[in-house]
């Protein structure tokens, strides 16, 4: 960010004028009290001109921000800063110039309510400048930059100087004369830095000058209440801007109510004087921690949803201040309250630099910063009045006894209020509805945030078939596409990967036998095709009505490169998710077949074999029962078939079911974006949700797949006595997992399938979803009257017996060189 010079030497000028700012507060009032002997003077003579720094935002605070539009925000900030300069640097002059103490305090308070007044104009006219010296992308980081120096760096750099200065020359026993006192000196240096930034601003910042056609447009044509007025007018007709305004000023009222009512929330705690100030201090921390560490936690979370999100974590906090009964609890609810304030403003701050035009944002800035102070000061006043008026009860909880007071009642209503702005200003800004929220939340954190559905009109239905080589699905897909052609229907067959041009191109790519992309690459490959095929085929015929038959989609890329690759089934999930803009078909007709069944049928067809057809039979079963935990998991969208049957009998049973679809009973077009769920760090069910599977409702996946990241490596041993990851061969004499193939001499739990990388837990609700995923949708069709039939061949998931030694061996990829970034070696069948 400091690599951007105008924006380095902008930066610069801040963190001196802040320096100032600070060093000019403490040095104004430790001055105006050491002209009074008596402790009452010398307090209100300390608190009266803080006091007068804090008045000129409720006088000027509404125009100030019509001087940073309507003119050169260059000139403005180095006149404001030449002006600051003269008043500051006059208040230490004036007991040199003989001035009674009341005179002095009097112009101290004077020079200070005009200072400050200046600064009013100052603060928007360069917060208007920083979006157009910066890219767009940096806006967050500056942000950050700025915050943390205003309110961490020079506050506590101002405060180390001025006692670093008493302190020095007390120690040196140096007597300096009156005007070279260390207040005074505090005071030049406020004065100073002002010239120093007006100096950089106007020579090394010329960035910043010039006007935008629009604004010298307005500036032209309109008054300066003009200006004003539809300053206003823009900020309450833009629900964002308005939004975020109100929803900063919502963070800070709870931070603001928070202080004000600590002293007798302290009390009421028992905890003492001291538990103010501690909690207080957390406060701060917490806004540290906020706008410091959030962006770095929340990574890739929209950041309109962050902004709700934030107000929601603040006034949440607060409410749980209301019901906190021990200072420990009272601690975390204010860091908590800290954080989310901080991490509102950060937010809604950045979304301003992006969202408001240049031409109205010194009025935004002006009304946002003006009005955060004003908000937290009245919040502060109001309830440290507010808990004043009310008595407390003194309820017994065995343990512990709580004071039932006016505060936690105070802390529970305001907190309440803000959950209630900051759910609606989520609502009204959500840029990603429909997404879960929550979910939204998890996947950001770890760096995948959920994509929202494309938005178009969907009107068609789409029935993708998937299975393994020589399953029977083009045969199928060809015999549905007739049926349906002769029934009158819009039918577009296609295919993936390869239905478009480019896909052509790409299917060559990933099954010429020539030089192997690897697993990631294959991966992105078909992703690329599933991008342009859904951009290009998919949606256009949906839009228009047709019905889409495709042959594979999605979970071929979760079965072949996630469990046949063993690469994380969640990225390759994600991905697809990305690829087709959440995109979900109505209908996944699985035809299930056995490897060695759909080989031989690809082997008889006399074609030879392409690329993945000739991976290892190991590769082909992990695939398999992929496809089968996929189906597993939804099995109301899927209709698994047993591709041994006869084509006719599975095309019967194909056209039942879409009789249904196509009568609009089953039509429940998913809804993608809920679905696009990125799993949990583990593999199991949940994880092979797909961007094809609502998580709502959806049932527990049997025989889920390990996380790829999760699998050991194909024929790792685990340690003995540990639980091994389905797949992986447990050490001889370990208990392995349901599903895990034991090791000769270990006992195979119940239920145990031999598939490498499918876990049906024999006594789980998961195991009865595998063990039936082909009869499960059986099931599901005569409920719907689709009447398919029970084969007599139990499915291979209800087969309990033990494979040979070498054929797990070979199934779990021992001997075999898969690994997920390794190369691949074509295997035997
Ligand atoms: N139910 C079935 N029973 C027996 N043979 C079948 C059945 N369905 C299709 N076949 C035959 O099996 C072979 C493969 O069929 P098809 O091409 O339809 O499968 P596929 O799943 O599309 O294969 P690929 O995975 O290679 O695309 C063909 O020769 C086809 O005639
Ligand atoms: C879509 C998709 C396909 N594959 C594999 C599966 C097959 O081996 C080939 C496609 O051949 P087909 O004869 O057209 O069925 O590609 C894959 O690995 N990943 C995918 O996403």
């Amino acid at each position: 960010m400091l690599r951007i010079r105008p924006f380095r030497r902008l930066w610069l000028v801040l963190g001196l004028a802040s320096f100032g700012d600070w060093i000019g507060l403490l040095a104004t009032g430790i001055f105006a009290a050491a002209q009074f002997q008596s402790s009452a003077g010398q307090g209100a003579a300390f608190g009266g001109t803080i006091a007068v720094r804090l008045l000129p935002a409720l006088l000027l605070g509404p125009i100030a921000g019509v001087f940073a539009d309507r003119f050169d925000r260059r000139y403005t900030m180095v006149i404001t800063d030449l002006l600051r300069f003269v008043f500051y640097g006059s208040i230490p002059l004036v007991p040199l110039l003989g001035g009674s103490p009341g005179v002095t305090v009097a112009w101290a308070a004077i020079a200070t309510f005009i200072g400050e007044t200046i600064t009013l104009i100052w603060i928007p006219a360069k917060e208007a400048a920083v979006p157009n010296l910066i890219p767009k992308s940096r806006i967050e980081v500056s942000n950050q930059l700025t915050l943390v120096t205003t309110y961490g760096i020079t506050p506590i750099l101002a405060a180390l100087v001025l006692s670093a200065l008493t302190a020095g020359l007390q120690q040196s026993g140096v007597t300096l004369p009156d005007w070279a006192a260390p207040v005074q000196l505090a005071l030049y240096l406020n004065a100073i830095s002002r010239l120093v930034t007006a100096l950089t601003v106007f020579f090394g910042i010329k960035e910043i000058g010039g006007k935008s056609a629009e604004r010298q447009r307005e500036a032209q044509e309109q008054s300066m209440v003009r200006q004003f007025l539809d300053g206003w007018k823009y900020i309450g007709g833009t629900p964002l801007v308005r939004g975020l305004v109100l929803g900063i000023f919502g963070a800070f009222a709870a931070g603001g109510i928070v202080i004000g009512a600590a002293k007798t929330f302290a009390t009421s705690l028992g905890a003492g004087e001291a538990a103010f100030y501690l909690l207080f201090g957390t406060i701060f921390m917490g806004l540290a921690v906020g706008i410091g560490l959030g962006p770095m936690i929340i990574r890739e979370l929209s950041r309109r949803r962050w902004f709700g999100m934030s107000i929601v974590l603040a006034s949440g906090s607060v409410m749980f201040l209301g019901v906190a009964f021990h200072l420990s609890m009272a601690l975390v609810g204010a860091l908590l309250v800290g954080a989310g304030a901080g991490m509102a403003f950060l937010a809604g701050t950045t979304l301003l630099y992006g969202e408001v035009d240049d031409a109205v944002r010194g009025r935004v800035f002006a009304v946002v910063q003006i009005g955060v102070r004003m908000v937290l000061l009245l919040a502060i006043t109001l309830a440290g009045f507010l808990v004043g008026l009310g008595s407390s009860r003194r309820v017994d909880l065995g343990a512990f006894s709580v004071d039932v007071s006016f505060t936690r009642v105070l802390l529970l209503v305001a907190g309440a209020a803000g959950v209630i702005v900051g759910i609606s200003s989520f609502r009204q800004m959500d840029d990603k509805r429909g997404v879960p929220v929550l979910a939204d939340l998890w996947g950001s954190i770890r760096g995948r945030p959920l994509a929202p559905d494309e938005q178009f009109v969907r009107s068609g239905v789409f029935v993708v078939f998937e299975g393994g080589e020589g399953a029977g699905k083009s045969t199928q897909v060809r015999r549905l596409a007739e049926a349906l052609e002769a029934s009158g229907h819009d039918v577009v067959v296609t295919r993936e990967p390869g239905a478009t041009e480019v896909g052509a191109r790409i299917r060559g790519l990933v099954l010429d036998k020539g030089d192997a992309p690897s697993p990631r690459a294959e991966a992105l490959l078909y992703a690329a095709d599933r991008a342009h095929h859904v951009a290009t085929v998919v949606r256009p015929a949906l839009a228009r009505g047709a019905v889409v038959i495709s042959d594979r989609y999605v979970d071929s890329s979760l079965a072949y490169q996630g469990a046949g690759r063993t690469l994380p089934v969640s990225e390759i999930s994600w991905l697809s998710s990305w690829a087709t803009g959440g995109l979900k078909p109505d209908l996944v007709v699985l035809l299930d077949v056995d490897p060695t069944v759909g080989l031989g049928r690809v082997d008889s067809r006399g074609e030879g074999t392409d690329r993945l057809e000739s991976e290892s039979r190991a590769f082909h079963e992990r695939v398999r029962y992929a496809f089968l935990d996929l189906a597993a998991a939804d099995p109301r969208r899927y209709l698994v078939l047993d591709a041994a049957r006869p084509p006719e009998e599975l095309g019967a049973a194909v056209d039942d079911r879409l009789a249904t679809l196509l009568a609009g009973d089953g039509v429940t077009h998913p809804a993608p974006a809920s679905t696009a769920v990125p799993p949990g760090p583990d593999l199991h069910a949940p994880d092979l949700q797909t961007p094809e599977q609502p998580t709502a409702d959806s049932t527990p996946a049997a025989g889920s797949i390990p996380a790829a990241d999760s699998i050991p490596p194909a024929g790792s041993v685990p340690p003995a006595g540990s639980t091994p990851a389905a797949g992986s061969v447990p050490a001889a004499g370990s208990t392995p997992a349901a599903g895990s193939i034991p090791a000769a001499g270990s006992t195979p739990a119940a239920g145990s399938v031999p598939a490498a990388g499918s876990v049906p837990a024999a006594d789980s609700a998961s195991s009865a979803g595998s063990a039936s995923s082909a009869n499960s949708a059986s099931s599901v069709d005569s409920a719907t009257g689709a009447g398919t039939r029970r084969h007599a061949a139990p499915h291979p998931a209800e087969r309990h017996e033990e494979p040979p030694l070498e054929e797990m061996a070979e199934l779990l990829g021992v001997n075999d060189d898969e690994t997920p970034d390794g190369p691949t070696r074509a295997g035997h069948r």
